[in-house]
């Protein structure tokens, strides 16, 4: 569904590439990109929505979901309704109250103002925030902030939904309420970086695990967890499983 080919990708000339010659595919369905801290996956992220530009290769969702983007041309919007993206860092804009905040997310995906007014309202109804829609955002918790992230990433309906590491920073009651709603609001296609696997097999159809930006192991959630003995945390346990085959302790 999201293929990256022969993609290269550095933050700066001299520095070593975070992903070289890296070659993928994202299958459909719901896609749990695991790995250690500053294995690329927010990079990577970054490159599948347009943020950052490849310096050789080509990022391209299916024929059915979108165009191609390559080094050889700039970076330039997806088309609109096509990809919602949630970054780590979600940002109150000054000013802006909740519910304006996820309308100017819609608006700037090329959605019509009663459109958005429609839809923003119905998502933040979903996400449990209708209390919060005329508070300025910045007030909001960072639970609350998250679920304004999802409703701003999801306002125009996107076909791909790319969540990095939407469950950072919250309690475990928090993350288990995000996980759920993860579950309940979205048809779409789905690729969420995550640190967090206990759930792994109720959420997702395919797992992979990048390591210094190669994908190092890849299977379905019921493949990953049975690399572990059957027990409390056993994704935990598996994810400790690769790292340690890859040569890593963690
Ligand atoms: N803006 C930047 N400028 C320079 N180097 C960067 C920048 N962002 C990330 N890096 C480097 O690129 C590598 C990959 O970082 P990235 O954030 O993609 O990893 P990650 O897997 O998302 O990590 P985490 O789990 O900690 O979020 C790291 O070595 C990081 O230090």
């Amino acid at each position: 569904m999201l293929r990256f080919e022969d993609v290269t990708y550095s933050y700066a000339r001299r520095r070593a590439p975070v992903l070289r010659n890296f070659t993928y595919e994202f299958p459909s369905g719901r896609s749990v990109l695991l790995g250690p801290n500053g294995a690329g996956k927010s990079t990577l992220m970054s490159l599948a929505v347009g943020w950052r530009t490849p310096q050789a290769g080509t990022v391209s969702l299916g024929p059915d979901v979108g165009p191609k983007r390559s080094a050889s041309r700039r970076a330039h919007a997806l088309a609109p309704g096509t990809v919602g993206f949630m970054p780590q860092d979600i940002r109150h804009l000054p000013g802006l109250t909740v519910i304006e905040q996820v309308r100017y997310a819609g608006w700037l995906k090329g959605m019509r103002q009663r459109d958005t007014e429609a839809k923003s309202r119905e998502l933040l109804c979903r996400l449990g925030l209708e209390d919060k829609m005329a508070d300025s955002a910045k007030n909001l918790s960072g639970g609350q902030l998250r679920r304004m992230g999802l409703a701003m990433a999801m306002v125009h309906e996107p076909k791909v939904l790319i969540l990095d590491e939407p469950t950072a920073g919250l309690d475990p009651a928090q993350r288990s309420n995000f996980r759920e709603l993860i579950a309940q609001v979205s048809d779409s296609e789905m690729i969420i970086s995550t640190h967090q696997v206990d759930d792994i097999q109720a959420i997702y159809s395919n797992v992979a695990v990048l390591l210094s930006g190669q994908v190092v192991w890849e299977g379905t959630p019921r493949e990953f967890v049975s690399l572990a003995p059957e027990g409390p945390h056993q994704a935990e346990l598996a994810f400790k499983v690769v790292m340690k085959q890859e040569g890593l302790s963690e």
